[in-house]
C-alpha cells in the first residue's frame, strides 16, 4: 500500500481545497490516547458468516457492490449487507460464479428487495458479471481461492484483486500524477479480517499495511473532528447538497486527505504512546461515529470506487 500512501501525501502536499489541521489530528490523538475505542466488526449484525469459504464469496460480492448508497436517500449500506445476506440464506447458490454472470438489474434488485432501481444499477450489474467471470476463468468460481492464493499477506490479496477485476482500480489522476485510493479492494482485506478474527481466511501478516478506506463518511467525521478543513466554495457545494464530479481536484483532496490524515494520526500515536494501531481500527471506529450521525453533509459524487 505503499503507492497509496505515497500518493496520498503528495495531493496532501499540493492540495488547495481541503486542508489538514495539526491542532486537530493532536486534539483527536490526545482524546484517544493510546487505546482507540474498540468497535466490534459486525457491530451491526447485518452480515452473513459461516466461518467457511461461502463468507468470502459474500464479501466478495459485498465489496464489489459496496459504493453509492447516497442517490437514494433511503438506501443505505445495511440494505446492501442485510440484503446479500438474506438472499445466501435462503439460496447457497446465489453468488456462485455462472449465476453471479447473469444477473440482470431487476433480479438484483429483487435479491435485495429494494423496490426501485438502485443507484448506479446497470454498473452494479455489470461488476457482478465481471466478479463471476473473472472467479471462473482463474480462481474456479471461489473467491476462497483468490484468497487462499495471496500468502497470508492483506497487500498481496489487494494487488490479486486489482490486477484480476478492474471494477477494484480505485485510483484517479490528479495534477498528471496517478493517485491510488483502492478502497473496495483494501475494505475486502479488513472485511475478512474483521469477519474471520484475524484467523482462517482472515489471517494476514500485513493487516497494518492497509490505509483507512476513503468513502463519503470518513471525510466527513474528520471534518466534524476538526482534523480536515475545506475552502469555502467547496464547504458551499457539500452544504447545498452539490454534485462534486469524480476525478475532479476537490474529489481527489478530499479522499487523498482522508488517508493522509488518518496516517498522520497513527504516526503521533506511536510518537506520543508507543503504541501500534491499525488504520483499521481507526477507520472502523470514525465510520460508525459518522453512520451514526444522521445529520452529517458528506461530499456528493457519482463513483463505482466508493
Ligand atoms: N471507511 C469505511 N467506509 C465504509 C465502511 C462500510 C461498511 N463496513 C462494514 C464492515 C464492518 C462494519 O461492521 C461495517 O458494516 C461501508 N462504507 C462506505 O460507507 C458509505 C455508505 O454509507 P451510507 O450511505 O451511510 O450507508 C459508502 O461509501 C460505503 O462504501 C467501512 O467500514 N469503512
Amino acid at each position: 500500500m505503499d503507492a497509496v500512501r505515497a500518493s496520498s501525501a503528495w495531493v496532501a502536499s499540493l492540495s488547495s481545497h481541503v486542508t489538514l489541521v495539526d491542532s486537530g489530528i493532536e486534539k483527536v490523538v490526545e482524546s484517544i490516547q493510546n487505546s482507540i475505542p474498540k468497535v466490534e466488526w459486525d457491530f451491526e449484525g447485518i452480515h452473513y458468516f459461516d466461518e467457511g469459504p461461502l463468507t468470502v464469496q459474500y464479501l466478495f460480492v459485498l465489496d464489489a457492490l459496496n459504493f453509492c448508497f447516497w442517490p437514494d436517500k433511503d438506501l443505505s449500506y445495511d440494505h446492501l449487507a442485510s440484503g446479500l445476506k438474506e438472499a445466501l440464506q435462503n439460496d447457497k447458490s446465489v453468488f456462485d460464479a455462472d449465476r453471479l454472470q447473469k444477473y440482470t438489474g431487476p433480479e438484483l434488485r429483487k435479491l435485495l428487495k429494494w423496490p426501485r432501481p438502485l443507484p448506479l444499477e446497470d454498473e452494479r450489474v455489470r461488476l457482478l458479471h465481471e466478479v463471476g467471470l473473472e472467479l471462473e476463468r482463474n480462481f474456479d468460481g471461489k473467491a476462497s481461492n483468490l484468497v487462499d492464493s495471496c500468502g497470508k499477506s492483506a497487500v498481496e490479496l489487494v494487488t490479486l484483486v486489482t490486477r484480476h477485476f478492474p471494477g477494484f482500480r480505485d485510483h484517479s489522476v490528479y495534477k498528471g500524477h496517478q493517485v491510488f485510493l483502492y478502497k473496495r479492494a483494501q475494505i475486502f482485506a479488513a472485511d475478512l479480517w474483521g469477519a474471520f478474527k484475524g484467523k482462517a481466511y482472515g489471517e494476514f501478516n500485513d493487516i497494518g499495511e492497509i490505509t483507512i478506506f476513503a468513502d463519503y463518511i470518513v471525510p466527513a467525521v474528520l471534518r466534524q473532528l476538526g482534523v480536515l478543513k475545506y475552502s469555502s466554495s467547496l464547504a458551499g457545494t457539500i452544504e447545498t447538497n452539490g454534485e462534486i464530479s469524480s476525478g475532479s481536484e476537490e474529489e481527489v483532496e478530499l479522499r487523498a486527505c482522508t488517508i493522509c490524515a488518518v496516517e498522520k494520526m497513527r504516526e503521533q500515536i506511536l510518537k506520543k504512546f508507543g503504541k501500534q494501531v491499525l488504520s483499521v481500527e481507526l477507520d472502523l471506529w470514525l465510520w460508525s461515529i459518522g453512520v451514526q450521525c444522521p445529520s452529517l453533509q458528506h461530499h456528493r459524487t457519482l463513483s463505482i470506487y466508493y
